[in-house]
């Protein structure tokens, strides 16, 4: 069981705009599988994956570069998203009913309270990140230091950059 938030096909993210037709998570046939693996897991365990983000069209990646220009948070599209490439997500941890559970910033929070490294955070934060992280891990999934949300999937950072937009057609 999984939920969709995608935030880029809405204006709740940092552009303040909707930069997707359609509200959907695509990924390559492997890193899908592996995601879906991933959320039988978290089922066992009484949690929801709940995806943000997936495959993320190169140009949008563009447009968010303009907005934020710091590879800390946003990938520079001079070299491509691990998500241009299909292989990412971001996700957090629900209810299996689809409520919540506390990450301790909201998505896209651009600061110290998002990164990984940083254990200044209530002690029901850091044991969901803990959870969501040792989960994704267990299904090949890296983190990154900046944010809690983002996972790129094992050796996919040389797969092929695509364009294709994220259509509902
Ligand atoms: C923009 C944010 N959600 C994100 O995915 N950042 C990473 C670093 C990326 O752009 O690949
Ligand atoms: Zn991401």
């Amino acid at each position: 069981m999984f939920y969709l938030d995608i935030r880029y096909a809405t204006a709740n993210n940092f552009l303040k705009e909707p930069l997707y037709d359609c509200a959907k998570c695509l990924l390559l046939p492997e890193v899908a599988e592996a995601v879906i693996n991933a959320s039988y897991y978290f089922c066992d365990r009484g949690y929801a994956l709940k995806f943000f983000d997936c495959y993320r069209p190169l140009s949008v990646q563009k447009q968010m570069w303009e907005k934020v220009p710091n590879p800390i948070y946003v990938a520079d599209p001079a070299v491509g998203s691990v998500h241009n490439r299909g292989a990412a997500v971001d996700v957090t941890l629900a209810t299996l009913e689809g409520e919540p559970v506390a990450m301790g910033t909201d998505y896209d929070f651009f600061g110290k309270a998002a990164h990984i490294d940083n254990f200044n955070l209530p002690e029901e934060v850091l044991a969901n990140r803990k959870v969501l992280q040792e989960g994704m891990l267990y299904f090949s999934f890296a983190t990154i230091q900046s944010e809690w949300w983002h996972f790129n999937y094992k050796n996919k950072s040389g797969a092929p950059v695509m364009d294709a937009p994220l259509s509902c057609k």
